[in-house]
């Protein structure tokens, strides 16, 4: 509840400034006449009364100040009538008027109530200056009354404004020891204002500010100088463990005036301290926000830029490299898209804190939204530093995340650019380890690569390849190439893989890992993958006689499985071209059972049900979840050539191939190994059992006419053999 303050200040009775009713009480007529003559004449307001008896009536229905008495010689009456005025009303002047000559009358006059006395006879002066002087003397007395009362009054306001302030209100002897402090001691330090006095300030001010407040209190400032806006951090005795507060603080000096024995003399300080600690926090929370990505707590962009340009600037001082790396991580949307937010936000937070582990102190992560992260790098010694903290990176986001039960694959995709040398400013920094995080990302992915004037723009590059695109598929210079799968138990070509060739007139010829996610990102990859399919079908029923028997494998995106109407236009491209759906093998990725299991399941089983065989491609890399294997209609795994390329450098990690081959038989699945480039994979995977292979050790790529004469090569010497 607030406190209330005092009453509002008396009002002065209205009657103060009037005279003051005066009573005489004389058993003579003729003397009440001429004194009431003398009132009348100067305005005084006055009443008479022949007996006590009378007076008593009048004096307890009105007002009187001053009541003239006459006394007789032996009047008990009249003396027991002062001593009743006396009694009846504090502060009425009784005047008794005597014609005793000696002092006996006066005196027992005086110690039975009454003030003054008149002896009689009196002239009419001296009684209207005795009655005035009396009068003029009670309305001094009534004002100074007033006054006294009015500054009690004005002192418990004052003294209820300060006490009730929010503000901490504090006043320092010269030493610096509290002389006064207001109520808010309490709410603002826990602590009476008692405690307080006799007590130096510094024992209120935390131990990282005492040297500041010394300072700034020894200045003794006074007038339009006092120090203002001081910030100090209060951390009062006792109070070990509490959050310390801030105050926002001021000290204005006080010194001794003119009139004072010592004039100009130091006397101590006085002061105001306004508890800001609330403001300070809620500060502090947006300045938090403002420079930090809440979900990984790592700076942002703002905060990047910031200590970007500090490093910078440090660098040009000091002939200093600084590197930026643009981190974007690989298969991160396949995650978030499929698992949800929840699990992509908690799988950031993994990737943070791995990248973390990675830095040391003065570098700075910095997450710039969405799965991209910045490293800075600043007062870098060489390259093969930089490189270093790449790999690290690289090796660190490669081991599996666990996430609400789901082991997931990641890998990070890294541009670095160099200050100087690829940028001066950090715009250019920023955008040039994006460009060349682009071209990693366009060149396989989970590497890092410098920033080279050759990669151009990546936005420029971006719309010039979906316009290249579009050209291509109306100018026809999209071609297919078929590389042969072989069977290695019968060693016979058993099928072919279609893989798409983009003839650039002007660059020659584009790399589908280059155009093929532009395709995905722009949906241009739904008329160019039926082009393919189209085509590549036709194309094999031209194959000479002998050949009815091949399969084409065909990779599919999964774009192009999630059109609603898919599987009735795969029917509807071998119905027209006469291709036999049992001929075909789809090719698709593990990434593609992420999104509507349901509905591509129930597709791929219709597909089945044609004749059409499944095939999961660069099996290994991605999400994978046997779960959802097992319930596929599916008949093969191909194993990621990155597993097979493995076997060439080391023996530990061929042991996957051996961990899939052994899965995929446990289910029924036939093995195909992408990527054999050598004589001793060939040997290791035939070890193993894996029935069929595709790579450069059997054939490179082929034009349908190179298909076609290799064909027929492996079929004489297959007939060769035979005989
Ligand atoms: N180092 C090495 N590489 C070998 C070897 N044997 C084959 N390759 C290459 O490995 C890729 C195999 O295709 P992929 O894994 O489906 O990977 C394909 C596939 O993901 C995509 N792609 C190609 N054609 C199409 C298409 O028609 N549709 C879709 N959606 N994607 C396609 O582009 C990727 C790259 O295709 P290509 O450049 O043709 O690269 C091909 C092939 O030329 C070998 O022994 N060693």
């Amino acid at each position: 509840m607030p406190p209330t303050p005092p009453e509002e200040m008396d009002t002065l009775p209205s009657a103060y400034e009037r005279s003051e009713r005066i009573l005489a009480v004389d058993r003579h007529p003729r003397l009440l006449e001429s004194l009431d003559m003398l009132a009348n004449a100067r305005g005084i307001p006055l009443d008479t009364a022949e007996t006590p008896a009378e007076a008593r009536t009048l004096v307890r229905q009105r007002e009187y100040g001053v009541v003239l008495v006459d006394m007789q010689a032996e009047d008990t009456a009249s003396l027991d009538l002062m001593e009743w005025l006396h009694n009846h009303r504090a502060g009425m002047d009784v005047i008794a008027l005597t014609a005793d000559p000696t002092c006996r009358a006066p005196i027992e006059a005086l110690r039975r109530g009454a003030s003054e006395f008149i002896r009689k006879p009196f002239a009419p002066e001296a009684m209207l200056a005795t009655l005035e002087n009396t009068l003029e003397r009670r309305r001094l007395s009534r004002q100074n009354e007033q006054i006294r009362h009015r500054l009690k009054r004005s002192e418990r306001l004052y003294r209820f404004i300060v006490d009730n302030s929010p503000d901490f209100i504090y006043v320092l002897d010269a030493e610096g020891r509290f002389t006064f402090i207001n109520r808010s001691a309490e709410r603002l330090l826990g602590m009476t204002p008692d405690t307080l006095l006799g007590e130096h300030f510094q024992c209120l001010i935390a131990d990282e500010d005492r040297a500041v407040a010394e300072r700034r209190f020894n200045e003794r400032r006074t007038g339009q100088r006092a120090t203002h806006n001081l910030e100090l951090q209060l951390a009062p005795p006792g109070a070990a463990g509490q959050p310390t507060r801030t105050v926002d603080l001021t000290a204005m000096g006080i010194y001794a005036d003119g009139d004072a024995p010592h004039p100009g003399q130091f006397l101590g300080t006085y002061g105001i301290a306004r508890d800001v600690t609330d403001r300070k926090h809620a500060e502090s929370i947006v300045h938090y926000q403002a420079h930090h990505d809440l979900l990984t707590g790592l700076p942002n962009r703002a905060l990047l830029k910031d200590r970007l340009a500090q490093a910078l600037a440090r660098a040009r001082r000091g002939n200093e490299e600084v590197a930026v790396l643009f981190l974007d991580l690989d298969r991160f949307k396949v995650v978030n898209d499929s698992l949800g937010h929840s699990v992509g936000d908690q799988l950031l937070q993994q990737v943070a804190q791995r990248l973390r582990a990675c830095l040391r102190e003065g570098d700075t992560l910095a997450r710039l939204g969405g799965d991209e992260f910045t490293l800075l790098l600043p007062a870098i010694p060489d390259r093969p530093a930089v490189e270093r903290v790449a790999q690290k990176c690289i090796d660190a986001l490669e081991q599996p995340f666990m996430v609400h039960n789901h082991r997931l694959f990641l890998g990070v995709s890294i541009g670095i650019a160099l200050f100087p040398e690829h940028g001066e400013t950090l715009e250019t920094l920023i955008k040039h380890a994006d460009v060349a995080m682009y071209h990693v990302k366009e060149h396989g992915k989970g590497h890092y690569t410098f920033f080279d004037q050759a990669m151009g723009s990546r936005i420029d590059h971006h719309l010039n390849m979906e316009t290249g695109l579009r050209r291509a598929l109306e100018q026809h210079e999209f071609r297919v190439a078929y590389q042969p799968q072989v069977d290695v138990v019968s060693g016979r070509v058993t099928g072919m893989e279609a893989l798409i060739r983009w003839q650039h007139p002007e660059t020659g010829e584009v790399s589908p890992r280059e155009f093929i996610p532009v395709a995905e990102q722009t949906g241009l990859i739904l008329p160019i993958g039926e082009w393919l399919l189209r085509s590549a079908c036709e194309e094999l029923l031209r194959w000479p006689d002998g050949n009815e028997g091949l399969r084409l494998a065909v990779n599919l995106s999964p774009l192009q499985v999630h059109q609603r109407d898919f599987v009735d236009r795969v029917r509807a491209i071998c119905d027209e071209t006469g291709f036999p759906l049992r001929r075909l093998d789809l090719e698709i990725t593990e990434n593609l059972l992420m999104r509507d299991v349901e509905s591509v399941v129930e597709k791929l089983r219709t597909l089945s049900r044609l004749g059409v065989t499944i095939t999961i491609d660069d099996f290994g890399t991605g999400y994978s979840s046997l779960g959802y294997l097992q319930r596929l209609p599916i008949h093969a795994l191909k194993i990621d050539q990155s597993f097979v390329h493995a076997i060439r450098e080391n023996e530990e990690k061929g042991t996957l191939v051996e961990t899939i081959i052994a899965m995929a038989h446990g289910l029924g699945l036939n093995v195909v190994a992408e990527g054999v480039e050598t004589k001793r994979q060939l040997d290791y995977l035939r070890r193993l059992q894996c029935g069929r292979m595709q790579g450069f050790y059997f054939s490179y790529p082929l034009s349908g006419h190179e298909a076609v004469d290799l064909l027929e090569g492996w079929a004489r010497e297959h007939l060769a053999s035979r005989h």
